[in-house]
């Protein structure tokens, strides 16, 4: 069993007559935070929606355990234990909070232990069980749309900008679960613009940059080098919380 769980290859995506993508390489180890980093528009959102299948690549490779799951669409992609946390939440909103999590279970019934891990970080999932997750709060929103990736056990996890538009305290229930599903050993390739929590939980740092990662390396070189933050992304990371 290699160390890397995810590589991508040359990724090119376009989507309707732009190209977006212009050559993406990146490695997630397995086990690990990765974290996606670049200025808006450079590329996070359509690489992650590229490696779920969402918008096919048309050339270059993703290679997911070993295995080439590129071109794959969505649903098999699913069936190999990705979860993606797309940045518009992608929950139903007219069904409720238990209708949700049941949908997202990949195996049956919700796990009564997952669910109970949910409910201790999430708690509000608990309180508003039967109703509609169109009535939840942006945030409690948020924690839903995560909740459904936590679900089931998966190989991978992508999760797109989850802070946004939250508000701190909200962030730190937010962080507090994904640092649990980081300590249970869980390999994540997460988006987030907000550096504070992107240094604290990334162990690994990409920084995108028109369409393709121009740097790549230890979280902890990139937080402790205002320079090199500046040279990548026009701004220090610091400023950017
Ligand atoms: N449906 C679309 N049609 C045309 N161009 C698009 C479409 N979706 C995204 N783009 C363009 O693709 C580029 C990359 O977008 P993407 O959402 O991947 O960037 P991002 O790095 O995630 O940005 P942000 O931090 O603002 O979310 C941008 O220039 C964007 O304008």
């Amino acid at each position: 069993m290699s160390d890397l769980l995810l590589k991508l290859r040359d990724l090119h995506t376009d989507i309707g007559q732009y190209h977006i993508l212009h050559g993406v390489d990146l490695e997630v180890p397995r086990g690990q935070v990765t974290m996606l980093l670049g200025r808006n528009g450079a590329g996070k959102t359509t690489t992650l929606r590229s490696i779920m299948g969402i918008l096919p690549p048309h050339r270059g490779a993703v290679t997911l355990d070993g295995r080439a799951v590129t071109g794959l669409n969505s649903a098999l992609i699913a069936r190999q234990g990705v979860a993606l946390v797309p940045e518009d939440m992608g929950i139903f909103a007219n069904l409720t909070v238990e209708e949700n999590l049941t949908l997202a279970s990949l195996d049956g019934p919700p796990d009564p232990k997952r669910l109970e891990r949910i409910f201790t970080a999430f708690p509000a999932l608990r309180t508003f069980w039967k109703g509609r997750a169109g009535t939840l709060s942006g945030g409690q929103k948020q924690m839903l749309s995560v909740a459904r990736a936590m679900i089931s056990e998966r190989r991978l996890y992508l999760i797109d900008e989850p802070s946004k538009g939250l508000a701190p305290a909200i962030v730190s229930t937010l962080a507090k679960a994904l640092r649990e599903l980081k300590s249970e050993g869980a390999t994540i390739l997460m988006v987030e613009q907000n550096f504070r929590l992107a240094k604290a939980l990334g162990d690994r740092a990409a920084v995108m940059d028109n369409g393709r990662v121009i740097w790549s390396g230890a979280m902890a070189d990139l937080a402790s080098a205002p320079d090199l933050q500046s040279r990548l992304m026009g701004l220090s990371l610091e400023d950017h919380t």
